[in-house]
């Protein structure tokens, strides 16, 4: 028994890493996301999540509650420690990662599948303003990070998402397929 696989999506702020998953689920239903915790105001919306205060978010990595967790934009972020479970148990769970949290996923994760979401930097400026999601000061900091390099060393699926999103949900779900095999 191999388990079940961690689909790390990674890309630059804008790329579409949440509407890719999102189109995965839809398309791909008895594949489940992870909730994650983020010490973001739930008000802003996106993703489901879980919001934490720093302080709660803090006593939570004291107590062992992720078995994944990592900082950006002034943020944190953990994933649950139950997911190791689940995955150990078989089930397949997709979540968005930070590419620095890579190296660390792929010592948790008996099976990490990185999926690494590409769009033209035009792209993600326009994406970035539509979403409406950050200041824009807040978007020029994210777009400043967005040529930001994987680790090496790990197997990475390319999913260009310069066209229609059906188009980057069709690369990914190809190459989940194969992948499994
Ligand atoms: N292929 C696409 N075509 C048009 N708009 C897209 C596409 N992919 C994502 N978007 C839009 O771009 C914005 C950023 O997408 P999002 O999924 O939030 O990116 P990320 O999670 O990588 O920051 C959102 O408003 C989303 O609706
Ligand atoms: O280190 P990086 O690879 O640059 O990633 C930084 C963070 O950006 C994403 O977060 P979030 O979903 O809050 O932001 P986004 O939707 O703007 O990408 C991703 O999940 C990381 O937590």
């Amino acid at each position: 028994m191999n388990g079940g696989r961690l689909i790390a999506v990674v890309g630059p702020s804008g790329v579409g890493k949440d509407s890719l998953i999102d189109g995965l689920l839809a398309a791909a239903p008895a594949l489940r996301r992870v909730r994650r915790v983020i010490t973001r105001d739930a008000a802003l919306g996106g993703e489901d999540f879980d919001p934490a205060t720093p302080e709660a978010f803090a006593e939570a990595v004291q107590r062992g509650a992720f078995c994944l967790h990592w900082a950006a934009h002034g943020m944190q972020y953990g994933l649950p420690a139950g997911v190791l479970q689940t995955v150990r148990g078989g089930a397949d769970r997709v979540a968005n990662l930070s590419r620095s949290a890579l190296p660390r996923a792929a010592e948790v994760f008996p099976r990490l599948v990185v999926m690494n979401v590409i769009a033209a930097p035009e792209v993600l400026a326009r994406r970035l303003a539509g979403r409406g999601r950050e200041t824009a000061e807040e978007i020029a900091g994210r777009l400043a990070q967005a040529s930001k390099p994987l680790p090496s060393g790990l197997d990475v699926v390319t999913v260009v998402n310069d066209g229609p999103l059906e188009h980057a949900v069709a690369q990914a779900l190809a190459a989940l397929q194969k992948e499994r095999a």
